[in-house]
């Protein structure tokens, strides 16, 4: 974050909160378009940058998906239960290194080859978070275990394999409900790739 340049001036930064994530009220003031000057204060929610996959295999044409408990979402009227590409965060990690890690540790598929597809700010009035999106191909002889996730972090992954058209028609009945797996299903479909 660079503290100034022509048009954003940090005044001030307090934490909210310092736990898991951290919460920061920042004060700063912007220069509009017009060239006057405006203070503002924004709260900025940092809990790192983040990495996420979609598996796909195109002789069966299907993907592997995630489902597990969110309570953001409980708490938001859903029952909580969302299903989702792998994704984690970074953790310090390069994210290439990163979401190797992650996918088999959630669905059990070792990838040798992943391909990175784009970046993008999935909440950026709020979240801080950067997310790095990639795409790899599984098939049988990648698996190396059931996944699941880690049970010590309170991870009770559920791996589910679903076809590709089913997943899509999921985006419009609302089953599939998380941005960052919509983004990567209409990858696939509109790359042609699945
Ligand atoms: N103690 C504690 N543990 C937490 C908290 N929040 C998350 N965890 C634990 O931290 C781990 C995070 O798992 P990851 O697989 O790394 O991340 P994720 O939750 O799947 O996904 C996150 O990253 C994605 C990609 O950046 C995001 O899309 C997603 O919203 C989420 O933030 C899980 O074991 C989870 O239980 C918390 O507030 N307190
Ligand atoms: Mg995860």
């Amino acid at each position: 974050m660079s503290s100034e340049n022509a048009q954003i001036r940090i005044i001030a930064s307090m934490p909210l909160a310092e736990d898991w994530g951290k919460l920061t009220k920042y004060t700063f003031d912007y220069r509009r378009h017009d060239g006057e000057w405006q203070r503002q204060t924004r709260e900025v929610y940092d809990r790192g940058n983040g990495a996420v996959i979609l598996l796909y295999n195109r002789r069966k044409r299907s993907v592997i998906l995630t489902r597990q408990f969110r309570l953001p979402l409980f708490v938001n009227q859903h029952h909580g239960f969302l299903l989702e590409a792998a994704a984690g965060l970074l953790d310090e990690l390069e994210p290439e290194e990163r979401i190797r890690h992650e996918a088999e540790e959630e669905t059990g598929y070792r990838l040798e080859q992943v391909q990175k597809v784009f970046v993008a700010w999935m909440s950026p009035g709020s979240v801080s978070e950067k997310l790095h999106f990639f795409i790899a191909e599984y098939d049988d002889s990648k698996r190396t275990g059931s996944g699941g996730g880690v049970i010590e972090e309170g991870e009770d992954i559920e791996v589910v394999e679903m076809d590709f058209a089913t997943a899509l028609a999921a985006i419009r009945t609302g089953d599939i409900a998380d941005g960052k797996t919509i983004m990567l299903l209409q990858h696939l479909a509109l790359e042609g790739i699945l």
